[in-house]
């Protein structure tokens, strides 16, 4: 009888040597990676039959495409050849898609908006740099606070905030009158860096309508909020957001970075690779929130800010600090907001309509330099209004065709944030695709904007009287969607519009602009906010029965 073949030995010991234990762990690793990057996008994903680009640098997707190319040209050009869904690779083999009709944005952002908030990433930086308030929270702390602020926005205190844009337009006036007058052939113009100036009178307006504070830039380069202000946007770059990101994803670190011991030791970050940047970001961010913190306090005392009186001051902080009295008043044990809160909310105020203002401004006038007759049918449109009175109200700004059509659209074309994010909180199906939970949902704006299905074949092109003639396929809300829409819609929007409108009379009543040399081409930031890199040199001149 043969013998059962006996059992090798097995050393137990060798099961726990760490060159053992090394080899699972890094052969587990390995085919995770694999599976990830590889396995899953090609054979398992549900989204791997959506038509898209291949899927690109096994360790970064489309990511370099897209921070290396001009903003959302990448999605252009993939929506041109793949229809309006389309799957993109993110970092990793993470799947990312867009979708550009009306019903699957009306699903993103208005019907299932509480399953698509902003995701946690985007949210960190924007709360770390605008603050902790409507850009960060969702869901029913975001309804509240969306109520509390809504006031602020509304049409009667948007008009008698109108005035308050006159201090930094005179001032933008004069200054250029007396620059151009210094030109030794003054007749010939000057070339300004037209976004500096539009990004200092933008700092002005909205310091003052936000804060009732006067920083008044344009004359006071040196200003101390001004200066923390423009040292933080400077820092605004693709690979800086990208670095920001992987710093904030460690615990912790947001709130430290905001901490005072953080900014006593600011230096030693000064001296790290890679990072050495962030000692401004978080000298600029202290300081902010300092002079934040500061008004609030002198607002909080200043008696005049009673619950009653709507007359004297218009700004958003007196319009908070009122309706935290007017609740404590009426119920002292209210839950009333903090002092934090508060600068924070005003914060975001201060960050998100800012820049975006003054890219909107710069590139409306960029177009307007590159197409003289549709500058020409505005200066028709705006001088008698001007010269009547050089400071309109809301209403007779609103009344204006030429000028609605121009901002219109200026800003569907090179829309001043070209693209957003969103994540999907669950599984669900939207235009026909199954989206699984914790996909990324890219919204390309400037995509949306240029659509040839809604605008026709010149769909990329500057034609402000297109607003006159709609196209049968337009769609009031989803085809120009610079300030997406829905309960995280843009809560600045009209605002914003009204200030450029009252920008752009004053200016073109006034000047002609040009590009500041022949074959100047435009160049766009890829980063939050699609400002101009080059802070875009026009050649200003007075308007000739001006000179
Ligand atoms: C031309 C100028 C502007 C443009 C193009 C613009 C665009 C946008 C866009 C696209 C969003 C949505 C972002 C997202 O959901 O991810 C947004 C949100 C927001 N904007 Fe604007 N904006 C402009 C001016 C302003 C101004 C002047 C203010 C305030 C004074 C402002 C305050 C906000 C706030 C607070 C949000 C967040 C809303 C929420 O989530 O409830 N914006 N803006």
């Amino acid at each position: 009888m043969s013998r059962a073949p006996s059992l090798p030995d097995i050393d137990t010991g060798s099961l726990f040597h760490p060159r053992f234990i090394a080899w699972i762990v890094g052969g587990y690793a390995t085919y995770l990676f694999i599976y990830r990057v590889v396995l899953y996008p090609r054979f398992f994903s549900p989204l791997r039959n959506v038509p898209g680009p291949s899927r690109g640098n096994p360790f970064l997707g489309h990511y370099l495409t897209i921070v290396q190319e001009e903003s959302c040209i990448p999605h252009r050009r993939w929506a041109k050849a793949y229809g309006p869904v389309v799957r993109m690779m993110g970092i990793l083999g993470k799947e990312r898609l867009f979708f550009l009709s009306p019903d699957a944005l009306q699903q993103i952002v208005a019907k299932d908006w509480l399953e698509y908030p902003r995701p946690q990433f985007m949210r960190d930086v924007l709360g770390l740099v605008a603050g902790y308030g409507l850009l960060t929270t969702t869901g029913e702390d975001h309804k509240q606070l969306r109520k509390a602020m809504n006031p602020a926005f509304s049409v009667p205190n948007l008009m008698a905030q109108t005035d308050m844009y006159y201090e930094p337009i005179d001032g933008l006036l004069e200054i250029m009158k007396a620059e151009i007058k210094k030109e030794a052939i003054p007749e010939a113009g000057k070339v300004f860096p037209m976004y500096e100036w539009m990004g200092k009178v933008a700092l002005d307006i909205i310091c003052d309508t936000a804060f009732g504070y006067k920083t008044d830039c344009l004359h006071n380069p040196h200003n101390e909020l001004a200066v923390a202000f423009e040292q933080l946007l400077q820092l605004q770059s693709g690979p800086n957001l990208a670095k920001l990101v992987a710093i904030l994803s460690i615990p912790g670190t947001s709130s430290l970075s905001r901490s005072q011991w953080m900014y006593r030791h600011r230096w030693f970050l000064g001296k790290l690779p890679i990072i050495h940047n962030f000692e401004k970001l978080v000298d600029s961010l202290y300081r902010i929130r300092t002079i934040s913190r500061e008004m609030l306090r002198s607002k909080t005392a200043d008696l005049s800010v009673s619950p009653d009186d709507t007359t004297t001051k218009k700004d958003i902080m007196s319009l908070l600090v009122r309706a935290r009295k007017a609740d404590l008043d009426a119920d002292p044990t209210a839950d009333a907001m903090s002092d934090t809160a508060m600068v924070d909310q005003v914060l975001t105020f201060l960050a998100a309509g800012h820049e975006t203002t003054a890219t909107g401004l710069s590139w409306t006038l960029w177009l307007l330099a590159n197409d003289p007759e549709s500058q020409r049918r505005l200066r028709e449109e705006v001088t008698p209004i001007y010269e009547e009175n050089p400071h309109p109200d809301y209403r007779t700004i609103k009344s204006l065709t030429w000028l609605d059509c121009v901002v219109n659209e200026s800003l569907r074309v090179l829309p001043p944030v070209p693209l957003t994010l969103r994540v999907a909180n669950k599984t669900e199906y939207i235009d026909g695709v199954l989206v699984p939970k914790g996909t990324v949902i890219t919204i390309p704006i400037r995509v949306i904007n240029t659509w040839k299905d809604v605008w026709g074949d010149d769909a990329e092109e500057f034609h402000p009287a297109r607003w006159l003639n709609l196209p049968e396929a337009y769609n009031p809300i989803f085809s120009q969607f610079s300030f997406i829409a829905g309960p995280h819609g843009c809560i600045g929007k009209t605002m914003a519009v009204s200030e450029m409108k009252a920008v752009l009379v004053a200016l073109v009543a006034n000047f002609e602009f040009a590009p500041a040399y022949p074959g100047q081409v435009r160049h766009p930031a890829t980063a939050i906010t699609m400002k101009p890199e080059d802070n875009m040199p026009l050649r200003v001149t007075r308007v000739a029965n001006k000179a």
